[in-house]
Formats: structure tokens, C-alpha cells, sequence
């Protein structure tokens, strides 16, 4: 069976009960009680201007030092971004008006392509939504496999036209995405013998993938609002094509909330929690969210990248030793989704083995994020 639809079963099989509550955003002056945030985590962990600090790395990947540079940016970030990815400029420009026909729909047009609640593909709220009282302020759609059956529900002609931009998107997400997988792996000294599955490229063997569009309306009250709230992603990494407006903010330990600004063609490439697993916590998985703006909205594409579903991420054999442990345990992408599924940020401590070195604090111990 091809990975991708042991994906699909995989998000079947660990529903997560979202509050089914979809609201028409562009009819709203003021924020509704269900969509204010008063807790916006903000005391805790300070929103920081990088002009006057750090920023989030940027790399050219065409630099014949890309190796080093991506290993120093993951190891100290476990966020960058990327330029010269090879990505066409007007694929980038396909699939963001393609998400703007999608989110620019009547909602009752939109509900036609719902996602059921054990479902998969389709129209909804954020699957982290069921870990919060309340809403966010943003639309999703989600598409694992064909886009085929969800865009005929929305569009009753051109549908053909919306599904070519995103399967040629998803093609090339899925090379880049093969790549950067190498390119992280190799900075730690991994090659792919030490990675069967990974160098595989049968059809059967290949990453699965999904792809999540993500709309952000103009918002009154940004302050009090949450466009997405913050998470790290299942994934071992994920391709995130921000357009031309700001709104996703990276958390850097010690330092706090640090606005990623787009740059013209450039993607940003995330760890995500199965890498971390992978690189026995050298890589951290970063902790990220989206805030909303007053005047614009925004619009956000990620591609979600992970190994087939049924093989057993763990740590690499050649980064463990006597004095490195094995940080986890071994664990299946289908077992994990079901393990984030019931403890969202708490999941990768639920499958951790050992504590962190030397007592120090782990940076993927996101127990201490508030919910609610
Ligand atoms: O919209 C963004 O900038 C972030 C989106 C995101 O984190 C996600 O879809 O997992
Ligand atoms: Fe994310």
C-alpha cells in the first residue's frame, strides 16, 4: 500500500475532538469571548525585536559550506530559512493564490468540504484546537493524498485546475524536503547507510507527507487573539512558505518570542519532534505559533514531512554511546501522531527513557507550556 494513504490511516486512527465551531471571520468587528485569549504566555516568555537581537538563520543553499551552516542553525535553533531551494518562484505564486480562491469562499461553501471528525483531509479549525478552551483565530485546510475529492466538493468546474498546482507542489516539496532531510542528518554524520529507510527510494519506502493550508484573516483585536497557538510539529521537519506577511514566531530559549520575517522566494524549514528523536535531542524541535495582524491577512503553506509511517524512529546508534544514552525510545510516526494526540506538548516526555544529561533543563520540555 503506498505510504501515503498508511498516513491518512494513521490521522484516522488518532482522532482528536476539535470543537466543531466555524465562525464567518469576515463578518466580524469585534472579537467574540470564544476567540479571547487573555493568557497569551507573553509575562513568561518575552516578544523580542530581532533587530536587536539574534535572528533566525537564513541559508543559501547553493553555499558550499550548507552542510555546516544548516548543522550550527539546527543545533541552535532547530528553525532557519532557506533560499536557492530550487522551489519556482511561480509555483510559490500558484499554490498561494490557489490557497486564496480556497479560504475566499462562501463558509457555507467551505463546510462543503468539512474534515469529519475522524477525518482526514478537508476544512477546519487546527488540529490542536481540542488542547484549548478556546479559539483560534484562523482557517485550515488540510490535504493527506489526493486533494481530488475535497476540492470537487468546493469547486464544481475547475477543481482539475486547484489539484495540478497542489500535486505539482507537493512533488516538489517532496524532493526538497529529501534533501533537507540529508542535509540535517548529514551535519550530524549520518549518511544513508545508517538510515535504510531514508535512502530508499521506492514508492512504498518514500517520506509521507501532508500539506496544511493555513489562513489568518485581518483581526480587530490582535492582542487578544491567537492565530495558531504554540506547538512543535509532529514531523522530522517541515517546509513552511509564509508568503509576504509576518506572523510566525519561533521561541528561543532564554531569550523568548522571535518574529520570522518572509523574505522574497525564501522558505522556512523547521525541526520537528520525530528529527529530535532522530538526533537524540542535539536538534531542537523548535516551539512555534502564529500571531494575527489588524490591517492584513495572512497566509501561511506547510508541508509536513515524516518518515513512512510504520518505521521506528529512534535515536541514531552513531550519536549514542556510553556517555550519550539514548534519550527515547523507539516509536512509530503512526504511534506518535496517536501519543501527540493525547498529550500535545507533553508527548515527546512521554516517550523520553532517560533524563537529560547533567540535570540540564531540556529544551523540549515544553511541560511548562500554559494551556488554555
Ligand atoms: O502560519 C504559520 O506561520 C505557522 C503554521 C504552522 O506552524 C503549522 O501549520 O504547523
Ligand atoms: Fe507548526
Amino acid at each position: 500500500m503506498p505510504s501515503r494513504s498508511l498516513l491518512a490511516d494513521a490521522f484516522r486512527a488518532h482522532p482528536v475532538h476539535v470543537h466543531q465551531k466555524h465562525i464567518d471571520f469576515t463578518s466580524l468587528q469585534e472579537i467574540p469571548d470564544s476567540h479571547k485569549w487573555t493568557q497569551i504566555d507573553d509575562e513568561q516568555h518575552p516578544l523580542v525585536d530581532p533587530l536587536i537581537t539574534e535572528s533566525v538563520p537564513v541559508i543559501d543553499l547553493s553555499d558550499p559550506n550548507v552542510l555546516q551552516n544548516i548543522g550550527h542553525a539546527c543545533k541552535t535553533w532547530g528553525v532557519l530559512q532557506v533560499t536557492n531551494h530550487g522551489i519556482p518562484t511561480s509555483l510559490l505564486e500558484n499554490i498561494e493564490s490557489a490557497s486564496r480562491s480556497l479560504f475566499s469562499l462562501p463558509i457555507q461553501q467551505k463546510l462543503k468540504a468539512a474534515r469529519s471528525p475522524d477525518g482526514v483531509s478537508g476544512y477546519g479549525v487546527a488540529r490542536i484546537s481540542s488542547f484549548f478552551s478556546k479559539l483560534m483565530w484562523s482557517e485550515g485546510f488540510t490535504i493527506v493524498g489526493s486533494p481530488l475529492e475535497p476540492f470537487r466538493q468546493l469547486w464544481s468546474q475547475d477543481y482539475t485546475k486547484f489539484c495540478d498546482i497542489i500535486e505539482e507542489y507537493k512533488k516538489e516539496m517532496q524532493k526538497l524536503a529529501r534533501r533537507l532531510t540529508w542535509l540535517m542528518l548529514g551535519s550530524l554524520g549520518i549518511t544513508k547507510k545508517d538510515l535504510k529507510w531514508a535512502g530508499s527510494t521506492g514508492e512504498s519506502k518514500k517520506g509521507s507527507a501532508a500539506l496544511q493550508l493555513n489562513y489568518y484573516p485581518a483581526c480587530p483585536d490582535p492582542d487578544q487573539a491567537m492565530g495558531l497557538a504554540a506547538h512543535t510539529d509532529s514531523t522530522l521537519l517541515t517546509i513552511l512558505y509564509q508568503s509576504n506577511t509576518s506572523g510566525l514566531q519561533v521561541l528561543k530559549e532564554g531569550i523568548g518570542w522571535i518574529t520570522v520575517p518572509p523574505i522574497p522566494g525564501g522558505l522556512v524549514v523547521n525541526v520537528g519532534d520525530l528529527l529530535h528523536i532522530l538526533s537524540n535531542g542535539l536538534y531542537p524541535s523548535v516551539l512555534h505559533r502564529a500571531v494575527v495582524n489588524r490591517t492584513k491577512h495572512r497566509l501561511s503553506i506547510a508541508f509536513l514531512y515524516g518518515p513512512p509511517s510504520s518505521v521506528e524512529i529512534s535515536p541514531l546508534q552513531k550519536l549514542v554511546g556510553p556517555n550519550h544514552p539514548p534519550l527515547y525510545r523507539p516509536v512509530t510516526w503512526n504511534e506518535y501522531l496517536g501519543t501527540k494526540a493525547k498529550y500535545f506538548n507533553k508527548a515527546l516526555s512521554s516517550v523520553r527513557i532517560c533524563a537529560p544529561p547533567n540535570g540540564l533543563a531540556d529544551v523540549n520540555d515544553h511541560n511548562r507550556v500554559r494551556v488554555g
